[in-house]
């Protein structure tokens, strides 16, 4: 019989506890995860400070920590294309086939339907402070911003100096503004 497989799409900037929930969930109801690490070339702006090779690394690192089988995903850098019309064909020919997409991104939904693929959007948990741009916010002002990501993803974010990149980034662009 042929598995079930689901694909789920994130920018994961950086990877935080709402990301590794999802996961978890999504993977009851599939049989494999292809997770897709959306905009991976773009870094180095206060809304995209990782690059996506980091982030590939926070969330293996993560799934590692939280036991989850590693013969049941695969994740893949997906990189923006200027087109949305064909970004589904740019998505299908990178990712292994897969008959379902896990996403709450609205565009994301609209171009998959249009394609006949259809969609889940999966429950947000603890959206209040599990959210990239709420982690991002905390590592700008200092703000506990550890508590909302696995302890592997402070590890890498401390290997790849995280917190000082989105820090000075911010610095730039207040004396871009002045
Ligand atoms: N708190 C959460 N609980 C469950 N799933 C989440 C949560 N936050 C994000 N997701 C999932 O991750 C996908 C988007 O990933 P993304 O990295 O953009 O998260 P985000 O927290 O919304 O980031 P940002 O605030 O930077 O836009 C969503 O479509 C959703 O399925
Ligand atoms: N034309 C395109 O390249 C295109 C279209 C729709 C979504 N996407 C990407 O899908 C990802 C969706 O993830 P988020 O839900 O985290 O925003 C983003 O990286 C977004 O840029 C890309």
């Amino acid at each position: 019989m042929n598995e079930k497989r689901g694909l789920l799409i994130g920018r994961m900037q950086p990877v935080h506890k709402g990301h590794i929930s999802v996961i978890q969930e999504t993977l009851k109801e599939v049989d494999e995860l292809v997770i897709g690490i959306g905009s991976a070339e773009k870094s180095h702006t206060l809304s995209n400070p990782f690059t996506g090779g980091e982030r590939i690394l926070m969330l293996t690192k993560a799934l590692r920590e939280y036991n989850i089988d590693p013969s049941r995903y695969y994740i893949l850098p997906l990189e923006d294309i200027a087109c949305n019309s064909l970004w589904v064909g740019h998505v299908t020919m990178l990712t292994p086939p897969f008959c379902r997409v896990y996403s709450g991104n609205s565009l994301v939904q609209q171009l998959f339907q249009e394609a006949n693929i259809p969609y889940t959007q999966p429950p947000l948990f603890n959206r209040t402070e599990y959210s990239g741009t709420e982690v991002r916010r905390r590592m700008l002002n200092n703000d506990n911003w550890e508590k909302l990501v696995p302890n592997s993803v402070i590890k890498v974010l401390k290997e790849i100096n995280g917190i000082q990149r989105i820090q000075k980034l911010n610095q730039k662009e207040i004396s871009e503004l002045v």
